[in-house]
């Protein structure tokens, strides 16, 4: 490639435009020249229309303009072939260089009227693209011969621009230097004038290796610098401004953009906020839409293109997807994204022939007809104020049940809030889901019921109830004969002996009861026919809640069925709703049940109450094992178990011993008559008969003293028997005693006592258990019949010796004793 030296700039970064961005200065001479080249960029693809047309173009009065704006011209894309440009540049430079015009291809536009020129142009690119072997032959793609007139391109807006500004200006920035440069001086942006050694270093800093220009970022820093552009909106304001002024001040005013598609920025989906300023009820047609919202660009306050107060964009998180929603976190989905919608495979309502509207039926027509017609209602509300509905509570139509229309209302119908049907119909008209905003789901206990896909607000029209309007002798039929085994029926009431059969009819017949509804249904005359819906109750109707009404049933037959509501204040059945007084009496009959029940619970626990506290007096009798090797709970133990003496001799049942040790035993019956004994007590005699029979046989004069006692530790250490002394020393750990059991009445008496409380003594089962314990045996069962004889020789007897020793540890004098009984009897 031929360099094309100094006069070639590069203004553009990649590489094609790069090269469709050439321009040769040398052609231009001053300020002048421009004037007369314009916009004469030569053709980027051949569809560019654009820069074929603009020699002509400028030309053109500003009439042709108007009348142009109203084509808009097309734009040239990007995917169509250029041509190699510098490659035709160097190829016309090289041919005739005397007569290259600004575009450096011919000395003309491409829109000559020279036809001869514009032929050899196209073969001339023809070959040079052939023979470049890029690809295949664009010669079917180049522009057919065509009339000058044909070829002219309608003005682009920088051509209004242009020409509105009557003289050349840098609209497309493709200006040789001193073009740009005159321009800029034009436009007040003056730049100080470069000394020779600046224009060298300028120059050089222009040219890139291989004649190519490199896009240089020149810093002010430098100093020789031109200040920098200005935003080409700006320049073009800035000019049409200045410009339009001076030279074309008739001009209507010209719509000007800067040309570039503008970013539009969706306003709703997943990483937009929720409250959009767009109605979504209003998203059928995306242009529309997009005519409402305000354009939103990049940043987040921008203003947009109606000059409205910029409109801060939405910067919510977008909503959890995929994995997130599946893990086990618990999400509530915001309302007004939520959008239920039932599933493929969920059950359907079978045998359901849908009705949207009303069918008179049978004799349900004649009464129709007959029926008085209903006098006409007016209402005379005003004009609301901004804060308020027109045709509120007070609104007569609406007290009479009437709908407002034109005729019987004096408000616009925007103002007017008692037009229900008006607004269902104009809501419904166009049949999308959020429109129709219900839709029929499968309960769980309850048939089919209606769910809502959308938020109504309180007192909005849902849905009308529509069916088959019969008279009530035909729903009579009906009930006996048609649905006599039904489970379901959906028979309302409308008015003047006029029922609606909803068995044929809209999906309102499929809402549920509940005693604690979400909705109410009314009738409504709408222009003086008497019609049914759904209204969303005082607390409005979010998405995803099943709709309910009370269906205040009325039960003819005897069988009441089972309301599943759920609702905290149910009334069991569906049945009729209660008036004040039946509520009232309802309440009574309630609140004497409930304080009966109250009362009976009360007594129950008192009485579980009184058991415990008795099991607790009464305690386990098993105190457990317990360490003494600590001297100050040794001191403790002895200091607790004197007391416990102290007390014991003067209580009631030590009296009786001693009563009974001095001979005047007490019969069973005689002490049953007395004081009743403690339960302690109770269980001691029972254990004593045990002991008395086996005494029976052993020592018939025994009289017993002596009762069981827990197992405790004891250290046998000691028996003595000698023929007049029955010893044996023991030493109970718990309490902390040392026992010493003589022969003597007296100490036996003593001894006795103290085992009382603390020794436990095996009876009858001595020999048995001592058997075991192989020393012991032999020992033990020898001391015991020593002992018993010493005790008989003393006039004492006894039942019962130091045995039962563990199992486990058999030796003398470290056995611990399991249960045991010590009985001493006087001999008779
Ligand atoms: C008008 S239909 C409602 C739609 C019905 N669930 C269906 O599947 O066609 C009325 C019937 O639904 C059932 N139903 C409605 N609400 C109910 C409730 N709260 N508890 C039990 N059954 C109910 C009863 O069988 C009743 O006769």
């Amino acid at each position: 490639m031929t360099s094309v030296g100094t006069a070639l700039t590069r203004t553009s970064s990649t590489d094609s435009s790069a090269m469709s961005n050439i321009i040769v200065a040398r052609a231009v001479e001053d300020d002048s020249a421009s004037e007369g080249i314009s916009a004469s960029t030569p053709p980027t693809s051949l569809t560019d229309s654009g820069s074929l047309g603009s020699a002509k173009a400028t030309t053109d009065t500003l009439d042709t303009i108007h009348e142009e704006r109203l084509h808009r011209p097309k734009r040239a894309r990007s995917s169509v072939s250029t041509y190699n440009l510098a490659k035709l540049a160097e190829q016309q430079l090289d041919t005739a260089p005397g007569s290259r015009n600004v575009s450096g291809l011919t000395g003309k536009t491409l829109v000559d009227d020279d036809e001869d020129e514009y032929a050899a142009m196209g073969s001339k690119v023809d070959k040079d693209i052939d023979s470049s072997g890029d690809g295949p032959s664009k010669s079917a793609e180049l522009p057919q011969r065509r009339s000058p007139r044909k070829l002219q391109r309608r003005p682009t807006v920088k051509d209004r621009v242009k020409k509105a500004a009557g003289k050349v200006t840098s609209v497309l920035g493709k200006r040789g230097r001193d073009v740009v440069q005159a321009g800029k001086r034009k436009l007040g942006m003056h730049e100080a004038e470069a000394d020779p050694q600046t224009k060298k270093v300028l120059k050089e800093l222009d040219m890139g290796s291989k004649g190519i220009l490199d896009e240089m970022d020149l810093s002010d820093d430098a100093g020789y610098l031109p200040p920098p552009r200005p935003a080409k909106k700006a320049r073009l304001d800035s000019n049409v401004l200045q410009d339009t002024k001076q030279t074309v001040p008739t001009a209507p005013p010209l719509k000007i953009t800067s040309g570039k598609a503008v970013k539009k920025w969706q306003q709703e989906g997943l990483y937009v906020g929720q409250d959009t300023h767009a109605d979504p009820t209003q998203s059928g047609s995306r242009k529309k839409l997009q005519k409402k919202r305000p354009t939103s660009s990049a940043s987040d306050l921008t203003p947009d293109n109606t000059g409205e107060e910029p409109t801060p964009r939405k910067t919510f998180m977008p909503l959890p997807m995929f994995k997130y929603l599946d893990s086990t976190r618990n999400f509530t989905i915001p309302f007004d994204i939520y959008a239920p919608s039932a599933r493929k495979g969920d059950e359907k309502p079978k045998d359901w022939h849908k009705l949207n509207r009303n069918r008179l039926v049978g004799e349900a027509k004649e009464l129709w007809e007959k029926a008085e017609k209903l006098p006409n209602s007016a209402c005379v509300c005003r004009t609301p104020s901004e804060d308020e509905q027109g045709c509120g509570d007070d609104c007569l139509n609406r007290v009479m049940q009437y709908e407002c229309n034109d005729d019987n209302c004096k408000l616009p119908a925007s103002l007017c809030s008692n037009r229900a049907f008006a607004e269902l119909a104009a809501r419904t008209k166009k049949g999308r889901a959020f429109d129709v905003g219900v839709e029929v789901v499968k309960t769980g206990n309850r048939g089919f019921g209606v769910r809502s896909c959308r938020t109504f607000v309180p007192g909005q029209i849902i849905m009308e109830y529509t069916g088959e309007i019969i008279s009530e002798g035909e729903c009579q039929r009906r009930m006996a004969e048609d649905y006599k085994d039904k489970q379901c029926y959906y028979l309302m009431e409308l008015e003047r002996g006029l029922i609606i059969d909803g068995t044929k009819g809209s999906v309102a017949r499929f809402i549920n009861h509940s005693c604690s509804p979400n909705c109410e249904v009314r009738m409504v005359k709408v222009s003086g026919t008497p019609r049914m819906a759904v209204f969303a109750g005082e607390d409005g109707v979010m998405t995803g809640d099943e709709l309910t009404y009370d269906y205040n049933f009325d039960n003819f037959g005897a069988t009441k069925q089972l309301c599943y509501c759920g609702a905290s204040n149910c009334r069991g059945t569906l049945s009729k709703r209660l008036n004040a007084a039946e509520q009232k009496k309802l309440a009574r009959e309630e609140g004497e049940r409930r304080r009966k029940a109250a009362e009976e619970a009360r007594k129950i626990a008192e009485a579980e109450a009184k058991k415990n506290l008795v099991k607790k007096e009464r305690g386990s009798g098993w105190r457990g094992w317990v360490a003494v090797d600590d001297p100050e709970t040794k001191e403790k133990l002895k200091r607790e178990k004197k007391e416990r003496e102290e007390a014991q001799k003067s209580s009631e049942r030590a009296r009786r011993l001693a009563a009974r040790m001095s001979g005047t035993p007490m019969s069973a019956s005689k002490r049953k008559a007395s004081a009743p004994l403690p339960i302690a007590e109770k269980k001691d005699a029972k254990r004593r008969k045990t002991v008395h029979a086996l005494e029976t046989v052993a020592a018939p004069m025994h009289e017993e003293i002596e009762v069981a006692q827990p197992a405790r530790k004891v250290s046998h250490i000691r028996t003595v028997s000698t023929s007049s002394k029955f010893t044996e020393e023991f030493h109970l750990h718990e309490p902390e005693v040392s026992v010493s059991t003589t022969t003597t009445a007296e100490e036996v008496r003593e001894e006795t006592r103290l085992l009382d409380e603390n020794v436990a003594m095996t009876n009858g089962t001595e020999e048995k258990e001592a058997g075991r314990g192989g020393e012991a045996k032999s020992g033990l069962s020898r001391t015991a019949s020593k002992g018993k004889e010493a005790l008989k020789q003393v006039g004492l007897a006894v039942k019962g010796s130091l045995l039962g020793l563990d199992r486990n540890r058999p030796a003398l004098g470290s056995g611990k004793f399991r249960q045991s009984t010590l009985s001493f009897g006087k001999l008779g």
